[in-house]
């Protein structure tokens, strides 16, 4: 029996089901499973059109609905789970996909369509395996996988169909029926896995976990993605497909699970065992407040919520847990189950540091471009080993602000200091400072950090009045009028113009190898990168793609000036282009670069550009989009939501709302990359 002994290997693990859905919770904690409950936040809202088949839906959704969790643990429960699993139940008849009816007429419309018919029940899975690494980053491996079950409905009558929904039982349920209870009532045969159509392919599952842990030669349905996310909130992915790269290791043997499979296919929560392995160090004990939303709980419910207090201590259904969570009850009743701390309970150190952190990021922010702008990491690279009062005679500062600017420099991990025997400290750059902040390092973001200081902060400094009126603060900030951004502040003199180019070059030369290499391009040859600016992505396209040219298409003001940007060694394959993007014709390309660009403006001008761009396009050619792409729940990543408080006429959108935007010019989203940088990146080609 091939079950026992791959749910045992998740035995002291940190296992979470990031679902709300009590059947999953019983059907694993039928098989043995222990493990904790943490809904996923992921809003079910993906554009299906934008996916082959309809198992690819269900399979994304599994994925971000677990990513998601995986992702807000390490925050919001300070703990990071080894393996997070997550489910979407989806049923397709007639091409349609049917999810969760919004209401009995929904419901009606749904059970009607499947009344008398075959329809397949798709539940795509996600297992993230989480390793968490010392330098609090946590790598991700994904494995993803569907099952699909075929189920015929009987004929089925308008008195039997209201009979059905009038009893409740369809509403929480994919499709509209649940298999598992009434609904069974309905079906008159089913070819596959019953489990899978009440919510979770147990089998499918376990050889999944087979493959893992016992390292058996990968299937040809698994795919394996690894995903790389950092504490701060901020993805960056690289997606590694099939065949599988390094699993994760053999676990070492451990004692098996001591809650015992019930065989019954009707799941009860009666053996349920509720996982508190590793959580009462890292966590203070929370209470549970159980509240129904229609008033009057039920048995169901009661038995689902003291199932997940059971195995804990009698004391007040105190379980260790700490979230809010919604549960659906079998007969479709919502539970929220309210966790509250102890009064008495300390702030935890973590959390304070956070918020101090977060208190005082304006201050590095500000030493960091002070330091920059006065040439402090230039200074110490040529000459190291320079006192305060040394540095202080060379960028002409006084010697007690040169001092207290230096040691803030070193708290921050810009610079190092050393003490001489002579009791004074001497200074040296750090390997970041030296990467980053030296004017003539290849990867240097002086110029970005400039405009930073002069453009950026002085726009967050009428924050206030920002989030007030919900408009931008450039004259404010400026003293100035300006309708357009480009031509009134960043271009309205020589000097802005190339403090503005200065700082567009240095981003694009920090993420531009990223988002050339994101994807293979080698089918496209003639590329043009709209708004490329000093062309600094485009040479990182050439470098990357032997067979490809591209034309840096920008103002006239900005090309003229292209030329200070040169590389040293060029051969001739970046080109430039001067016009408006959107008033002139674009100039012909099977490839069309948008890096940085849409989302700077308002809606309709996107939509002027895009359909340029759908335009000077023909069937094949390609889009490649290039911005931070927030999460679809819109919880981050926090650069890209702090920078939509900057209040630009443009927006900040998700991977899936690019996609839909595209979609409505005549492009499909084929592949979206959330790279391991500033960037992320969607390859679309013109249909
Ligand atoms: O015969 C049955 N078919 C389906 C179900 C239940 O339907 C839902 C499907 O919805 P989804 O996959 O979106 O999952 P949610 O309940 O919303 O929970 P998540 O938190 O995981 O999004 C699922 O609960 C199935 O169990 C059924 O009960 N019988």
């Amino acid at each position: 029996m091939v079950l026992n002994p791959v749910i045992s290997k998740l035995a002291g693990k940190l296992v979470v089901l990031a679902s709300a859905s009590p059947r999953r919770l019983e059907i694993l904690s039928n098989a043995g499973l222990r493990f904790e409950v943490v809904p996923s936040w992921f809003k079910e809202t993906l554009d299906k059109g934008l996916f082959k088949a309809p198992h690819e839906y269900a399979v994304e959704t599994a994925k971000q609905k677990a990513l998601e969790v995986a992702r807000r643990m390490p925050f919001k429960h300070l703990k990071t789970p080894d393996i997070v699993i997550g489910a979407d139940t989806i049923v397709t008849v007639d091409g349609m996909i049917l999810e969760k009816p919004v209401d009995k007429e929904d419901a009606y419309r749904m059970l009607s369509s499947l009344s008398g018919k075959e329809h397949s029940v798709f539940t795509g899975v996600a297992i993230v395996v989480c390793h968490e690494k010392e330098n609090e980053e946590v790598d991700y491996q994904l494995i993803e996988f569907y099952e699909e079950t075929k189920v015929k409905f009987a004929d089925l009558s308008d008195n039997m169909l209201w009979e059905y929904i009038n009893s409740g039982e369809p509403m929480d349920k994919a499709g509209g029926y649940g298999i598992q209870a009434l609904g069974g009532m309905l079906v008159e045969y089913v070819h596959g896995d019953f489990l899978n159509v009440v919510g979770f392919p147990l089998n499918h599952f376990c050889k999944q976990l087979d493959l893992i842990y016992n390292r058996c030669t990968s299937s040809a349905d698994q795919e394996i993605v690894s995903v790389r996310l950092s504490h701060n909130g901020s993805h960056a992915t690289s997606i590694l497909t099939q065949p599988p790269p390094g699993l994760p290791a053999q676990s070492s043997p451990s004692p098996s699970s001591k809650a015992k499979p019930n065989p019954s296919s009707s799941p009860t929560p009666a053996n349920y065992t509720h996982h508190t392995q590793n959580s009462s160090s890292a966590n203070p004990v929370h209470k549970v407040k159980r509240k129904s939303s229609e008033g009057e709980v039920d048995e169901s419910s009661w038995m689902l919520v003291n199932s997940l207090s059971k195995h804990t201590d009698d004391r007040e259904a105190e379980f260790i847990y700490n979230t809010t969570l919604p549960l659906v009850t079998s007969s479709g009743q919502v539970i929220e189950l309210s966790v509250t701390e102890h009064e008495d309970s300390e702030p935890k150190k973590d959390d304070l540091q956070r918020i101090i952190d977060l208190m005082d990021g304006f201050k590095a922010s500000k030493a960091l471009f002070t330091a920059s702008k006065m040439c402090v990491f230039d200074l110490l690279q040529s000459r190291p080993g320079l006192d305060a009062a040394q540095v202080a005679q060379e960028i002409k500062a006084s010697v007690k602000g040169t001092a207290c600017l230096l040691e803030a420099c070193v708290s921050l991990g810009l610079l190092t200091s050393k003490q001489r025997a002579c009791q004074k400290s001497v200074y040296e750059n750090t390997d970041l400072s030296s990467h980053f902040l030296l004017s003539d390092a290849p990867f240097s973001l002086r110029g970005y950090i400039q405009h930073c200081n002069d453009t950026v902060w002085p726009l967050f400094s009428h924050l206030e009045s920002a989030v007030r009126e919900g408009a931008n603060q450039r004259e404010k900030a400026f003293g100035k009028t300006s309708k357009d951004m480009f031509q009134d502040t960043f271009y309205n003199s020589q000097e802005a113009k190339l403090r503005f180019m200065n700082a567009m070059h240095s981003i694009a030369k920090v993420t531009g190898r990223a988002v050339a290499t994101a994807f293979d391009l080698s089918s496209f040859k003639t590329a043009c990168d709209l708004g490329g600016c000093t062309g600094a992505m485009a040479y990182e396209f050439t470098k990357a793609h032997p067979g490809l040219s591209v034309t840096v298409f920008d103002l006239p003001a900005v090309v003229e000036m292209s030329e200070h940007f040169l590389p040293l060694h060029t051969d001739n394959r970046v080109s430039f282009v001067a016009g408006d993007f959107f008033k002139d014709e674009l100039p012909k390309a099977d490839l069309y670069i948008l890096a940085r660009i849409l989302h700077d403006w308002p809606d309709e001008k996107v939509g002027i550009l895009l359909s340029k761009i759908a335009n000077a396009c023909t069937a094949g050619c390609g889009l490649l989009l290039s911005e931070i792409f927030l999460d679809e729940d819109r919880r981050g990543p926090s650069r890209g939501l702090l920078q939509a408080l900057s209040m630009s006429e443009g927006k900040q959108r998700s991977a899936t709302e690019y996609g839909l935007l595209l979609k409505s010019h005549g492009f499909i989203t084929a592949h979206v990359r959330h790279t391991d940088n500033l960037l992320d990146a969607m390859l679309c080609i013109k249909v």
